[in-house]
């Protein structure tokens, strides 16, 4: 038997597992492939790591851990979908829930005094944000729309709205005093320790963190964002949206900078609600608000207070709202703004679906009005500047001619500034912050202030190597142009431009058309090709990996979720993501409300026909192969057909195109020649399948429109989940019998 490892997330992609799970098992099976789940759950994640609060049969293993292993073996195989990186008030939330099921683990600790505490506080800091991710990339990432999803999305084009150059949409980013400007970055030549010292005004030093390794090669960066220049950003961009009638909409990626960000969020509730702090800071101090956790935070506080004093707040926040420009909503039915939680509104997936909508957000009654997308660090704010102005000029793009901009991305080993929060630092009194080696050269200095957020960022020499040879290889492959985005003219850039270089010399690159170009600069002329048809690699790090990964398929496909997301893994394993975008809440709220899950399960397809592919190739199995094979010919034929899951409760959903996938994969086995053994397994179940067609939608229908309780929303009931989503006797029992 050969393994291959199936991760148990979280919210949608977690419900479909409980479907699509005993389908693959049950295929697989007959080429000598097994499924084993790992449960890298949020819940499971925190299960995990506080087994002495919990009983001898609460524990579970720690499975992210093992698997941070596993990807470093040459036989890795994991199939990873999306999962929770929570912010603090989810955190919060799925402590709570544990709790009331009677698993005793400690509360969050905002406040740490003991030893116990602090340490109990570390480790739900490992498990807060982007937590799973960086663990598992051990590899760079290659994301693109297979060619059958692309001509799909050219024959069932989704909606796009229009564009006018009177629109008053635009992105707001800062111009100095960012970490784009105060950027400075080395290149080290020898394998060194550096210290991060910090130096009062008084001349005083200590260290902001335990000394870091650096390998041989290794770049580090350091910058910083000034809290005054920050503030003063803000408080004119506010002023600007109400001057213009715009929306102010902040765009953040607090779940992935779990250290920065959250900080930045948390000034863009201080400047937007400015009188109520002014009037009534302290005592929302003296009861722990803390609005980096957003406006939420201070809403929920209220509740500590007396009520005069809670009336009063209340009166001023009613004040505040209608002096200042409107909010961009989550929800407007329920009066959720973009500032209320700082994991609602993330930049890769909310940026693109403001440009679809014609570059508008929801205002307070539901109304879809222009924006202003307040990215405070210009570092990467430029390409949806770019996009913004392509649009007022052309128009919108048109899924049926446009053409592609699949992705290259560095992220192997933490790259960049996806591995940054452990070097960040809200900096407490001013001075000086400077990284320093062993013998004592000082790699990097910067003045700062209280307030200032500094950050440090590494990036290995072998992953940009790697990433190099990759990009080279795809833009081979599919005879593709690629360019790198980079921009000389910033820092960081500056040292991976060089090692671009020196990379590319070494390689065969006869006949490809390789570039570098700004981000801005690339992004535009990537969107001129789009236009006309053409395709574009881009090539990218960390960051822009992930907001072009969600950018170009948002814009080409109508989601991320149709993307083919491949990490080759370093050292020779092979791990494959689920399509490119996340965990899709409100997918879970409309199942619970109505029994309809509308998750798209195509990234699973797709990802389970290239990790089939790669063990075949692995360990000489060709069984695995002729299934690899049939599973794509099936995922082909359910687009054709149009069998991918509808938006409506009584519609075909998630649970329905798993029962197509395995009639089309079943009869795509019962048609090949390549392996009797598979025709003749396959060939009755194909046949079942199909004549039970009508009976086996019907009884997945049965609960339409019907709420659904899973018992909890972090840590549901598995069985509650299995029988709601296995809702067909008909299809287990010819799945069963497999
Ligand atoms: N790889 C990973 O582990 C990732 C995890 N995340 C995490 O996911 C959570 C949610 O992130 P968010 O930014 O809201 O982005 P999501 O990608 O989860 O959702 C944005 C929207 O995209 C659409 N969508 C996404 N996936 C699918 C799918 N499979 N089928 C159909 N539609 C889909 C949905 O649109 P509609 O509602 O219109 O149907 C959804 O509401 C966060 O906790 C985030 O940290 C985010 C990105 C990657
Ligand atoms: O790890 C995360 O929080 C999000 C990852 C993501 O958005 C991506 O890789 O595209
Ligand atoms: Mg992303």
């Amino acid at each position: 038997m050969s393994t291959i490892i199936y991760t148990h997330t979280d919210e949608a992609p977690a419900l479909a597992t409980q479907s699509f799970l005993p389908i693959i098992r049950a295929f697989g099976k007959h080429a000598d492939v097994q499924f084993e789940l790992a449960d890298i759950s949020l819940a499971g994640r925190i299960l995990a790591v506080f087994p002495e609060f919990l009983q001898e049969n609460q524990r579970i293993p720690d499975a992210l851990a093992q698997l941070g292993e596993y990807v470093l073996q040459p036989e890795a195989n994991v199939i990873k979908l999306p999962n929770i990186s929570a912010s603090m008030p989810q955190l919060n939330a799925a402590i709570s829930e544990l709790q009331s099921k009677g698993y005793a683990v400690p509360n969050y600790p905002s406040n740490p005094q003991t030893d116990e505490e602090k340490d109990i506080q570390a480790r739900y800091d490992r498990i807060k944000g982007s937590a799973v991710n960086p663990v598992l990339r051990e590899g760079n990432s290659d994301r693109r729309a297979p060619k059958a999803v692309k001509n799909f999305a050219k024959k069932y084009p989704h909606s796009m709205g229009a564009w006018s150059a009177d629109s008053k949409s635009h992105i707001a980013t800062m111009s100095s005093g960012d970490f784009f400007h105060n950027e400075k970055s080395v290149t080290v030549q020898e394998p060194t320790t550096v210290k991060f010292v910090f130096t009062d005004k008084s001349g005083k030093q200590s260290e902001l963190r335990k000394p870091l390794k650096l390998l041989a090669g290794e770049i580090i960066d350091a910058t910083y964002m000034s809290k005054k220049a920050l503030i003063a950003f803000l408080q004119e961009q506010v002023k600007d949206a109400k001057n213009q009638g715009v929306l102010f909409s902040l765009h953040m990626k607090a779940t992935m900078m779990k250290v920065s960000d959250p900080i930045i969020f948390g000034h863009a509730v201080k400047v937007f609600f400015a009188p109520v702090f002014e009037q009534f800071g302290d005592k929302l101090a003296e009861i722990g608000v803390n609005v980096n956790n957003g406006f939420g935070n201070l809403l929920a506080g209220l509740e500590k207070l007396d009520s005069e004093t809670r009336q009063a707040i209340e009166a001023k926040i009613a004040e505040v709202y209608a002096q200042n420009p409107d909010l961009a909503m989550v929800d407007s039915d329920k009066g959720i703004t973009n500032l209320h939680v700082p994991s609602d509104v993330i930049v890769d997936a909310s940026m693109p679906a403001m440009i679809r909508n014609s570059g508008r957000m929801w205002d307070k009654n539901g109304k879809a009005i222009d924006t202003k997308a307040v990215i405070p660090d210009s570092s990467y704010a430029g390409i949806y500047t770019a996009t913004i102005n392509f649009c007022k000029e052309n128009g919108a793009f048109d899924p049926t001619t446009m053409g592609s901009v699949p992705n290259v991305g560095l992220m192997a080993q933490k790259a960049e500034e996806y591995g940054s929060h452990d070097k960040t630092f809200e900096i407490q009194t001013d001075g000086k912050v400077e990284i320093v080696t062993e013998n004592g050269t000082v790699l990097t200095s910067h003045e700062v202030e209280a307030g200032d957020i500094w950050r440090a960022c590494q990036t290995k020499d072998a992953p940009i190597k790697d990433w190099v040879q990759l990009a080279v290889n795809r833009a081979r492959l599919s005879n593709t142009p690629a360019i790198f985005w980079l921009d000389e003219n910033r820092a960081h850039d500056a040292e991976l431009i060089q090692k671009v270089k020196t990379y590319l010399a070494d390689l065969d690159t006869n006949g490809l058309e390789i570039s570098i170009l700004a981000p801005e600069q690339a992004c535009s002329a990537s969107l001129k090709r789009m236009k006309d048809g053409l395709d574009t690699i881009s090539v990218t790090g960390n960051v822009l990996r992930d907001y072009n990964t969600d950018l170009f398929p948002i814009l080409e496909l109508g989601t991320s979720a149709k993307m083919l997301s491949i990490v080759p893994l370093m050292n020779g394993g092979g791990m494959f993501e689920t399509g490119a975008g996340g965990s899709a809440p409100k997918h879970v709220q409309q199942f619970n409300e109505e029994n309809h899950l509308r998750w798209d399960s195509l990234g699973e397809f797709l990802a389970l026909a290239v990790s089939l592919e790669h063990l075949a190739q692995r360990e000489g199995n060709a069984k695995a192969q002729v299934l690899a094979d049939t599973l794509d010919a099936a995922t082909e034929q359910l687009l054709l057909n149009d069998k991918s899951p509808k938006r409506k409760a009584g519609e075909l959903d998630n649970r329905g195109s798993h029962f197509y996938i395995a009639l089309y994969w079943a009869q795509a086995l019962a048609a090949q020649d390549k392996d009797a053994d598979l025709k003749a397994t396959f060939a009755p179940v194909a046949e079942k399948l199909a004549s039970q067609e009508s009976e086996i939608l019907a009884e997945l229908a049965s609960g339409a429109g019907k709420a659904v309780d899973l018992n909890g929303y972090y840590f549901v009931d598995a069985d509650k989940v299995a029988q709601a989503m296995r809702p067909s006797a008909k299809l287990n029992a010819v799945i069963d019998a497999l």
